[in-house]
């Protein structure tokens, strides 16, 4: 019973244990008139885990695994969630998995996960810790509006540290025991993969028990007595709950907030192959931007109670204008606007205004700040050539070999027809000799476009 009394007599860290400040709202649970909350477990604990939360500042965390190099729109909700506690005056600890990315959580996958090796795993892990950090510092500097130092920092922790030193004869033995292996069975991570054809490897069947523990950790070690996580950890926090209940006396509780999903009712997740990134270099600022300021009419009242900080008095006034101009898409640039500047900072925020300004004011002058990468990244399905700038090159050769037409009697068709733009302006001279002062950007591009929206780069070799 070593590892056990080990971890139930650790003795309480120091940073929970200042809790001199108050806060105007510590209620979280006030959040589920925002649609915040999916499940809570125990599912009849409302009233105590709100006597908790009014009677002084509880601790919280939530886990990432490494199985990507980024954090993903839908990890953003649970950030939020996050975020929210850290405003309410608790303490918040994001969790990496740095252990439990070796094993792979089979909750909402059809297949067991490859695995992957620990170079990766270690490469992924310093991203998300990278990205959870940023957004934190993001909102504490751009939309936190009361004084700075009421936030208390997050603190983030790898589960590696706390396995790298355990014996796994005495985990089983000590920490096994206390899973019954028909609870396990009936996880529904569990039922729908048990039967399917390829099955579940043991490693993924074990999953739970890891998160479980992780759980007991940090209450024994932080006394967190709440985890939050996707609706799809509904399966591994009951888990959690079990093993803590069985091996100490303190109650826990978990909440789940509503999965993000796409238009086709899919989660959003790192390795379904679907996701919006964290990461500038994944999804760029305008990326980010774009794919909120694309939400629907029917959907953006519920995006802004969940991803945003606006007041819920504050997005009935953002509805309210929207009804009297909806061409403005007022709701959807609020939208994109707090959550680019959550993600990227203000200077990000204004990366994206600069593309979208880029796209949409046809003006040379929104080119030429931008970069070659931002450029192609704006301009994400244009075809990219590279050419040498042979003195007297002329536009109808320029459009041959930058491929934007199929053939050389369509060219000059299209080109004398005034459907041909270098660098947002139109050329009609099939002859017209290409110059470095005329017709190349300063960082050695031309973007070139033929009718509305056919978009072509061309990265010059001087
Ligand atoms: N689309 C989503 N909507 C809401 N929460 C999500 C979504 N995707 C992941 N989460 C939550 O984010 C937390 C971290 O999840 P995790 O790091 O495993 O990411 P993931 O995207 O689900 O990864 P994978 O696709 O590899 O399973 C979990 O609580 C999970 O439920
Ligand atoms: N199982 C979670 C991540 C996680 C890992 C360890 C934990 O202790 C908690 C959560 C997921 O895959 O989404």
């Amino acid at each position: 019973m070593k590892l056990l009394k080990q971890i139930l007599s650790a003795s309480k860290s120091t940073w929970l244990q200042s809790y001199t400040r108050s806060y105007a709202s510590r209620n979280i649970l006030k959040l589920s008139e925002r649609g915040m909350y999916q499940d809570m477990f125990p599912s009849s604990a409302g009233s105590e885990i709100l006597d908790l939360l009014n009677r002084a500042p509880q601790c919280v965390y939530a886990g990432f695994d490494p199985t990507a190099n980024s954090l993903h729109v839908g990890n953003l909700l649970v950030i939020i969630n996050l975020l929210h506690w850290q405003r309410g005056g608790h303490d918040v600890i994001a969790l990496l998995g740095g252990a439990t990315g070796y094993i792979g959580d089979p909750s909402g996958r059809s297949t067991d996960r490859i695995a992957l090796q620990s170079e990766v795993i270690q490469e992924n892990v310093n991203c998300i810790k990278n990205n959870l950090e940023t957004v934190f510092e993001n909102h504490k500097k751009y939309i936190w509006t009361k004084d700075e130092s009421k936030l208390k920092p997050i603190k983030v922790v790898n589960n590696e540290s706390w396995y790298r030193g355990i014996d796994s004869i005495q985990f089983v033995s000590e920490i096994g025991r206390n899973f019954r292996m028909g609870t396990m069975l009936l996880k529904q991570s569990v039922q729908s993969r048990i039967n399917s054809e390829i099955g579940m490897s043991f490693t993924e069947f074990a999953y739970q028990i890891f998160q479980s523990y992780d759980w007991l950790h940090l209450l024994k070690e932080y006394n967190c007595r709440f985890q939050i996580g996707g609706s799809d950890q509904m399966g591994n926090i009951s888990a959690g709950h079990e093993l803590i209940s069985r091996t100490t006396k303190q109650n826990v509780y978990g909440l789940t907030l509503p999965l993000v999903t796409t238009e086709e009712g899919d989660k959003f997740g790192k390795s379904a192959g679907n996701a919006v990134w964290l990461d500038a270099k994944k999804t760029s600022p305008y990326g980010l931007y774009q794919f909120f300021i694309r939400t629907k009419d029917s959907e953006v009242e519920n995006l802004l109670k969940l991803f945003t900080f606006f007041s819920v008095g504050e997005i009935q006034d953002i509805m309210f204008k929207h009804k009297q101009h909806p061409e403005q898409r007022y709701p959807q640039t609020c939208l994109a606007d707090q959550l680019t500047t959550l993600v990227h900072g203000k200077e990000g925020l204004e990366r994206a205004m600069k593309a979208t300004e880029a796209i949409y004011s046809k003006d040379v002058k929104s080119l030429v700040s931008l970069s070659s990468a931002e450029l192609e990244q704006i301009f994400e399905n244009a075809t990219v050539t590279n050419l040498l700038l042979s003195p007297g090159i002329t536009v109808l050769e320029l459009g041959m070999k930058a491929k934007c037409f199929p053939t050389e009697n369509d060219a000059m068709r299209i080109i004398q027809a005034g459907g041909f733009y270098i660098n947002h302006q139109k050329v009609k001279k099939i002859d017209e000799v290409i110059t470095q002062s005329a017709h190349i950007l300063p960082n050695l591009l031309s973007l070139l476009r033929v009718g509305k929206r056919n978009y072509y780069i061309v990265r010059w070799q001087t």
